[in-house]
């Protein structure tokens, strides 16, 4: 797809990054990345990929051994301090201030970026993330989906207009990643940029614009979520027999298929853009073939099965 031509820069443009760590291992290689303003950008990648690298090159936090990156425009190394007032990063660890009081650790992260006091701002934002009736409370008695809040609050607490969360949900249980996404959408919807990283495959088919995959230090692929699951996802057919089998019918090496469940379903996959499925072909030749059948129904890919994929290399 391409970019649309605007006079404002996007909100971050990474430009040949690489990275190579004391020691040689080199992380990031000449990476190229823009991101859009207003958007939910997942980052995908296995473990070790280099996902945190790249988050912290951009914050400004590592230094890259080449390339640049620009938030709103600005060097992120040359322009520190204005590039990380418009950025808020909400780190994997947890929060270290045990001893303080949430609405203290919030307020003195607002006051790190150089932000006038504003309690305005820090009451909506307590609010908004619904720790209002915690602000009071010492962040060591909290449970470890309020101390999460806690980290999303303190990186919003300098009001900044692009978000990254590094494995926002890694570990919390299925009712707060449902809240978290919402918080995170309810963010998108105010105009901040967000940029996450997962390794939970359905948190960015839920909730992003477009994803990228990082493998081995190389960004392999950014699409837009929708065009990346109608271009590399399948179709299948699955056909529940009458009868296992142990081998395919003879004659129907033109088409793709395969046994599953110990041979009591027939797969089929089909192309998603093609006019014709060749499904009807296909059951009249089984027939002919006596093979019966006691149902159909058809299968979709999802965001997991090209991931899985796209890393093993083999769309
Ligand atoms: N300070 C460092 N010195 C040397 N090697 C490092 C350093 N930090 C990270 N690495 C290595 O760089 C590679 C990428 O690490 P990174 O943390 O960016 O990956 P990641 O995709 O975030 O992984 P995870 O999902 O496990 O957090 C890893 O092999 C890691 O061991």
């Amino acid at each position: 797809m391409s970019e649309q031509a605007t006079s404002t820069p996007h909100a971050i443009s990474v430009r040949g990054v690489s990275k190579t760590y004391k020691g040689g291992f080199q992380a990031l290689k000449s990476v190229d990345l823009d991101i859009r303003r207003g958007e939910i950008f997942a980052l995908l990648g296995p473990n070790g990929a280099g996902k945190t690298t790249l988050i912290s090159i951009i914050c400004g936090i590592v230094k890259p051994s080449h390339g640049t990156v620009t938030a709103d425009g600005h060097d992120v190394l040359r322009d520190y301090r204005a590039t990380r007032m418009r950025i808020g990063l909400v780190p994997q660890e947890l929060s270290t201030d045990a001893f303080e009081t949430v609405w203290a650790a919030v307020r003195f992260s607002r006051g790190l970026f150089g932000r006038s006091r504003n309690d305005k701002h820090i009451e909506k934002v307590l609010r908004d993330l619904s720790l209002w009736d915690k602000k009071d409370a010492k962040i060591m008695t909290l449970s470890g989906g309020m101390k999460r809040r806690v980290l999303i609050a303190k990186a919003l607490a300098h009001e900044p207009s692009i978000l990254f969360l590094d494995e926002p949900t890694a570990g919390v249980d299925v009712e707060l990643r449902h809240d978290m996404w919402n918080m995170v959408r309810a963010l998108r919807d105010t105009g901040v940029t967000v940029i996450l990283t997962t390794h939970y495959i359905d948190e960015a088919e839920e909730m992003a614009d477009r994803v990228g995959v990082i493998t081995r230090g190389e960004l392999i692929l950014v699409e837009e979520k929708d065009v990346l699951m109608r271009k590399l996802g399948k179709k299948q057919l699955a056909i529940s027999l009458q009868a296992p089998m142990q081998t395919l019918p003879e004659g129907l090496g033109e088409y793709a298929l395969e046994l599953a469940d110990d041979g009591a379903t027939l797969l089929y996959t089909f192309d998603v853009k093609s006019e014709d499925t060749g499904i009807a072909v296909l059951l009249r030749k089984l027939g002919d073939r006596g093979v019966d059948f006691k149902d159909l129904h058809t299968l979709e890919s999802s965001l997991e099965d090209i991931f899985v994929n796209l890393v093993r290399g083999t769309p």
